[in-house]
C-alpha cells in the first residue's frame, strides 16, 4: 500500500512533489509484505533509513496522511512557494514512470506511455515522425467531418432546445471515432452505435484500471488474480485486441504479400478505400520497416496507447471548454462572432487554414486546458540515485513523484494574480509561464498537436450551430465540481443546454 507522507519543502501549486510511501514501501514490495509482515518490515525500514531521513526534511501539509486525502492534495494542491525549476528538472531528468503503470501494462503491454525507459526510448523515436505536423494536418478533414456528425447527431437525438443534458456520451463518441479512424484507419460510428464491442472494450478497460488503482487491496497480484475484476479484464482484453489484430494482419498482408509498400510510400490508401490520408498505423508500419521492424504485438500496443491516451483526455477538454463557454456568455459570443465572420454564410467544412485563422478559438481551448487540465497530475520515479533538485531538496532514490499539472497551471507566481480566472486573452501576448497541460520534457504528450486540433474542431462545430447555455458564473474564477479517476472530469458529466443559432 502507498501513502503520501511528505510534501516538498518548496512545494506549491507548481511543485507538488510528494513521496509515495508507507514505511518506505513500494507497490511490488507491499505484496510481499502481506505474506511476511514482520521480518520484512524490520529489514525494509532498516534498508530505507536514508529515505526516512530525507523524508523528514520535506514538510507535509495538514491532512496529507491518508492515501486519498494526500493524493487529492498532491494533484489539486495549491499553496504559496513557487519552484517551477524543480518540476522542469524532474520532468527532464526522471523519465521512469511510477510502479502504478504496471496496472496499465497488464492490459496494454509495454507501449510508450507505460514502458520502462529502456523500451520507451526506442518506441518514442519511432513514433515522432508519425506525429509530424504534416501528418497531423492530413487528419483535419476526417476530424471536421466527424465534428459535423457530432453537431448533427445532437439535433437528431432531440438534444437541441430541450433543456439540460450531459454532453459526455456525444463528445466521447466523437473522440473515439476520430482516434479510431486516424490511428487504425477504420470508420467506427460511435456516435450512432456506442455499443461496438471494440469501443465498449476501450471504455471498460479505462474503468477497470481506475478501479484497481483506487482499490488498494487489489494491488496485491495474489488477491487480484482471484477477484471479479481480473475476470472482467481478461474478457475485455479479448474484445480490445481483436479489432487492431485483425487490421494489423490485413495491412501486413496487403503490404507484403501484394508488395504494396511502394504504394503506401506514395500516400495511397491500402486499407479503407477512398480515404485521403494514411492512418498512424500505416505510418508506423512504414517507419518501423525502415528501421527496426515492430512486431504485430508492438504495433498493437502503440495503437492501443494512442486510443487510450487520446480518447477521454480530448473529450474531457471539449467538455470543460463547452461548460466554460456556457458560464461566460460574453466570451462565447466573441468566439461565435469570430467564427461567423470567418465563414460568412458558408457552411463548408472546416479545413486546416481555418484552424490557423481562428486564433481566438485556439486561445479559448488553451485557456480551458490550462484551468482544467484533463490529466491533472503525472507520476515519475527517481532512479537508483538520489535526485538533487535546483531548490536544494533531495529526493531519495526510487522515490515515487507526483507532479501537479493543475498546480503548475494555476501558479500565481507564473500566471499572475489572475491565475485562477478564465481569460483566453492572456494568450494574446507571448506567455513566459510554463504551460504544463501536456507535460514537459522528452516524455511529454506526443499527441498534443493532434489533441488541440481535435478539441478545436469539435468546439468550433458546436459553436457554429448552437448557443451553449448554462448558469453564468458570478465572478471571473470558474468553479466546476470535478472528480478524478484516471482523468479529471466534471462530476455532472458536463451538463449543458443547447439552443439553435439563427443567422
Ligand atoms: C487534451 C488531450 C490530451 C492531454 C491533456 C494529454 C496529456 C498528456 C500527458 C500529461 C501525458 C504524460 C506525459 C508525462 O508523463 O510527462 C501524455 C502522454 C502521452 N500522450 Fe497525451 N494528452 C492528450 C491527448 C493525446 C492524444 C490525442 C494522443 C494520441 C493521438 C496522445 C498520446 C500520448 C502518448 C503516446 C503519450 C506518452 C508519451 C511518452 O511517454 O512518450 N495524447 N499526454
Amino acid at each position: 500500500m502507498w501513502s503520501l507522507l511528505r510534501k516538498s519543502k518548496h512545494s506549491h501549486a507548481a511543485t507538488d512533489i510528494w513521496r509515495w510511501e508507507v514505511s518506505g514501501l513500494h507497490a511490488h514490495q507491499s505484496d510481499r509484505m502481506l505474506r511476511e509482515p514482520f521480518a520484512l518490515a524490520i529489514s525494509h525500514t532498516y534498508k530505507r533509513r536514508r529515505v526516512h531521513e530525507l523524508a523528514k526534511k520535506i514538510p507535509s501539509p495538514p491532512g496529507a496522511s491518508s492515501v486519498f486525502g494526500a493524493l487529492k492534495y498532491s494533484l489539486l494542491g495549491k499553496d504559496s512557494v513557487s519552484d517551477r525549476d524543480d518540476v522542469e528538472y524532474i520532468l527532464k531528468n526522471c523519465l521512469e514512470k511510477e510502479n502504478v503503470m504496471r496496472f496499465f501494462r497488464e492490459i496494454i503491454g509495454n507501449a510508450g506511455i507505460f514502458a520502462p525507459v529502456s523500451t520507451w526510448i526506442h518506441r518514442r523515436k519511432m513514433l515522432i515522425p508519425a506525429f509530424s505536423p504534416k501528418i497531423i494536418k492530413s487528419f483535419v478533414s476526417k476530424q471536421a467531418r466527424q465534428g459535423l456528425e457530432l453537431s448533427e447527431q445532437l439535433e437528431i437525438d432531440g438534444r437541441v432546445g430541450s433543456g439540460e443534458f450531459s454532453i459526455w456520451p456525444y463528445i466521447n463518441a466523437y473522440t473515439l471515432s476520430s482516434i479510431a479512424e486516424t490511428a487504425l484507419g477504420v470508420k467506427l460510428d460511435a456516435l450512432r452505435d456506442p455499443n461496438i464491442p471494440f469501443l465498449r472494450a476501450v471504455q471498460d478497460v479505462l474503468c477497470f484500471i481506475a478501479s484497481r488503482i483506487v482499490k488498494v487491496w487489489l494491488w496485491s497480484e495474489f488477491i487480484y488474480k482471484f477477484s471479479n475484476l481480473h475476470a472482467d479484464v481478461q474478457t475485455s482484453k479479448t474484445s480490445l485486441y481483436s479489432l487492431p489484430d485483425k487490421i494489423i494482419k490485413e495491412k501486413r498482408e496487403a503490404l507484403y504479400n501484394n508488395n504494396k509498400m511502394k504504394n503506401l510510400r506514395e500516400k495511397q490508401t491500402i486499407y479503407g478505400q477512398g480515404q485521403d490520408s494514411n492512418s498512424f498505423l500505416d505510418h508506423l508500419i512504414m517507419l518501423s520497416e525502415e528501421e527496426n521492424r515492430l512486431t504485430d504485438e508492438e504495433l498493437r500496443e502503440e495503437i492501443l496507447v494512442m486510443m487510450l491516451a487520446g480518447t477521454d483526455s480530448s473529450a474531457v477538454a471539449i467538455g470543460y471548454t463547452l461548460v466554460l463557454l456556457a458560464k461566460y456568455p460574453v466570451i462565447q459570443e466573441k468566439l461565435y462572432n469570430d467564427i461567423k465572420n470567418h465563414f460568412g454564410n458558408s457552411d463548408r467544412p472546416l479545413n486546416s487554414d481555418d484552424l490557423m485563422a481562428l486564433e481566438y478559438l485556439s486561445r479559448v481551448v488553451k485557456e480551458s486546458l490550462r484551468l482544467f487540465p484533463p490529466v491533472p497530475g503525472i507520476t515519475r520515479k527517481a532512479g537508483d540515485k538520489e535526485v538533487h533538485l535546483p531548490s536544494g531538496i533531495i529526493l531519495p532514490r526510487e522515490t515515487g513523484i507526483v507532479v501537479s499539472i493543475w498546480g503548475m497551471n494555476r501558479d500565481p507566481k507564473q500566471w499572475g494574480p489572475t491565475a485562477d480566472c478564465f481569460d483566453p486573452d492572456r494568450f494574446s501576448d507571448k506567455q513566459t509561464a510554463t504551460y504544463a497541460s501536456f507535460s514537459l520534457g522528452p516524455r511529454n504528450c506526443i499527441g498534443y498537436k493532434y489533441a488541440l486540433q481535435s478539441v478545436q474542431i469539435a468546439v468550433a462545430s458546436i459553436i457554429r450551430r448552437y448557443k451553449v447555455v448554462g448558469e453564468p458564473e458570478k465572478g471571473s474564477v470558474p468553479t466546476i465540481d470535478s472528480t478524478f479517476s484516471i482523468m479529471m472530469r466534471a462530476k455532472d458529466d458536463f451538463k449543458i443546454a443547447l439552443e439553435k443559432r439563427h443567422n
